[in-house]
């Protein structure tokens, strides 16, 4: 089974506001797009990586990549949304290539076994995510007024790494592309062409540093 990884780290990280990029911003010294390459990297059925930066980026990601990391890559522009920039990655993806993963450069805190879960049941179905039941009572709100409340056990959140074969995914993104459908991740455009997608259980480590509060937890989490 050939594996490689599309990882999307050409987003502007607007709900950071920092100065620097969120890929490019140090936890303990080190930019956050490698430590997520290196969690990647821990699990040795990856063959490849595809990194997607912003267009102006791509030199400094390169040399960035080429001093910590080992292994190969290939590094590809992005698009406005993280749709596109994830349509941008799979036309760089090997042919013969049977699984493929795709991973936020800023979810640094996945580990070896929820990757290898991901990829082996997508090689098993087709399509496969990582998720967590929510902690949280979810309510859906409009003009700020609650509507309902969701019933919990049925509510998931939704991380990455996903993981497809690579021409169901190819698939859901030409047709999503020609009917401009946009959505929030990959696997929603599985079941927008109403496929399955299987849910392999997560860990609440692997948190998406979204906002400034993420990055203390993430400091946290690298001293434990
Ligand atoms: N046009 C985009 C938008 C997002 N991403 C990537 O998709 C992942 C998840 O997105 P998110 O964490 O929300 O990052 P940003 O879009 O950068 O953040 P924000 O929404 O706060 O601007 C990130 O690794 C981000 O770099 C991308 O590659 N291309
Ligand atoms: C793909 C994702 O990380 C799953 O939780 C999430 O949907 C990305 O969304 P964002 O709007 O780019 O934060």
């Amino acid at each position: 089974m050939r594996v490689e990884a599309i990882v999307v780290a050409a987003g502007s990280g607007s709900r950071m506001r920092s100065e620097t990029k969120k890929p490019y911003i140090r936890l303990q010294g080190v930019p956050l797009l490698i430590h997520t390459l290196r969690a990647l990297q821990t699990c040795d059925l990856i063959e490849r990586f595809v990194v997607v930066t912003a267009g102006e980026d791509r030199t400094y990601a390169e040399e960035l990549i080429r001093k910590h990391m080992y292994g190969s890559f290939q590094l590809v522009s992005g698009g406005a949304e993280r749709q596109d920039s994830v349509r941008c990655g799979l036309a760089a993806i090997s042919e013969d290539t049977d699984v493929l993963l795709v991973h936020d450069a800023a979810r640094p805190f996945v580990n070896a076994e929820e990757v290898r879960n991901v990829i082996e049941a997508a090689w098993q179905t087709g399509a496969a995510t990582l998720g967590t039941p929510v902690k949280d009572t979810i309510k859906e709100v409009e003009n700020g007024t609650v509507v309902r409340t969701l019933p919990r056990h049925k509510l998931f959140a939704i991380q990455t790494p996903q993981a497809f074969h690579p021409s169901l995914l190819r698939e859901a993104h030409h047709q999503a592309l020609a009917e401009g459908v946009q959505v929030t991740d990959d696997a929603s455009l599985i079941e927008w062409l109403g496929k399955p997608v299987a849910i392999i259980p997560g860990s609440y480590r692997n948190i998406k540093i979204t906002t400034p509060e993420d990055l203390v937890i993430a400091e946290a989490f690298l001293q434990s």
